[in-house]
């Protein structure tokens, strides 16, 4: 496996294993890996010849106050992770690669950026669209991996491909959960084993309104206010939000009719999480 801190070094490697015909997966990571990630890079492993892994704690998707600096970064460790499962590069890219000075060119994807972590984290899809694209065009992959615990950042890079006719398919994989149903996240790592526990509480309320759902309840707000009940009884999670929308569209719904995307993100300490679940 190569570890590649330059984009000239990447387009190398991409224009020869394209010049002999093969394939080429792109897994987009803010590293500290874990099993999530993992199963990203096995599902692109099966679709594409040549799996490039990028790790790179982008600076414009975080807001002030938020975790830049903290963000737990093991680059050997992630080395070692990412070729167990059969990674063939990992572009590890500085800052100044990415956004060198003088850079000032940013994408932004309007309305499904509105709602949920857009409106709690403004600025931060903005982030998010404009690294994803930067890597799109070093890469210039076949097929895109994402995860759907990132379930709004799924469907905003759908949007932004299918928007600005980015010629690659983007794949969205299930969420990795720990055998208790925490979604896995890098920013567990922050977790108190106190605040672990009451972590417990995201993935229960959403197993939850899912066994209301299929039991046949349509309001979203009674949905919703369960999910907020089961959560508060939690003393240390504090709600930053429990919303439904239309899914894919992200609008607003009263009765679920279609199949609905069931967000939340909560915090617990030093840590803000997020899980989700669509109903349908
Ligand atoms: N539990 C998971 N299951 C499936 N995919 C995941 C999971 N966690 C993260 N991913 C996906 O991995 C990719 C990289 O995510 P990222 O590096 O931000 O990891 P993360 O664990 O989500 O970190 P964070 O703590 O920042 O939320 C994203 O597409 C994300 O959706
Ligand atoms: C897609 C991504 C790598 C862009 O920085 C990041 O938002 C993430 O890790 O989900
Ligand atoms: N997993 C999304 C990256 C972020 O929280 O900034």
């Amino acid at each position: 496996m190569f570890i590649y801190h330059t984009i000239a070094e990447v387009r190398r490697y991409v224009r020869e294993a394209r010049s002999i015909g093969q394939s080429i997966g792109l897994v987009p990571t803010m590293g500290y890996l874990h099993e999530g990630h993992l199963e990203l890079v096995r599902q692109a492993k099966k679709r594409c010849d040549k799996v490039i892994v990028s790790i790179f704690v982008n600076p414009t998707q975080f807001g002030p106050g938020e975790d830049l600096e903290r963000y737990p970064r093991d680059l050997d460790r992630d080395a070692r992770l990412s070729e167990g499962v059969g990674a063939d590069v990992i572009f590890n890219p500085p800052v100044a690669e990415m956004y060198p000075a003088g850079y000032c060119t940013y994408v932004d994807v309007e309305r499904i950026t509105e709602h949920l972590c857009g409106q709690a984290r403004p600025g931060h899809f903005r982030g998010v669209a404009t690294v994803v694209t930067k890597l799109f065009n070093i890469v210039r992959p076949d097929v895109a991996f994402f995860g759907q615990k990132d379930a709004q950042q799924a469907l905003v890079i759908n949007r932004m491909v299918a928007d600005l006719d980015m010629d690659l398919e983007v794949v969205t994989v299930t969420t990795v959960r720990e055998p208790d149903g925490l979604a896995m996240s890098s920013r567990n790592v922050y977790l108190e084993p106190e605040q672990r526990r009451a972590a417990l509480a995201l993935s229960r309320s959403l197993r939850r309104a899912e066994e209301v759902f299929q039991a046949g309840e349509r309001d979203a707000a009674r949905i919703r206010q369960l999910v907020i009940d089961m959560i508060k009884k939690e003393a240390l999670l504090e709600i930053d939000y429990v919303e439904i929308y239309s899914h894919p569209e992200l609008e607003p719904i009263d009765q679920i009719e279609g199949p609905a995307l069931l967000a939340l993100a909560v915090k617990t300490g030093r840590a803000r999480l997020i899980d989700n679940t669509v109903l349908r």
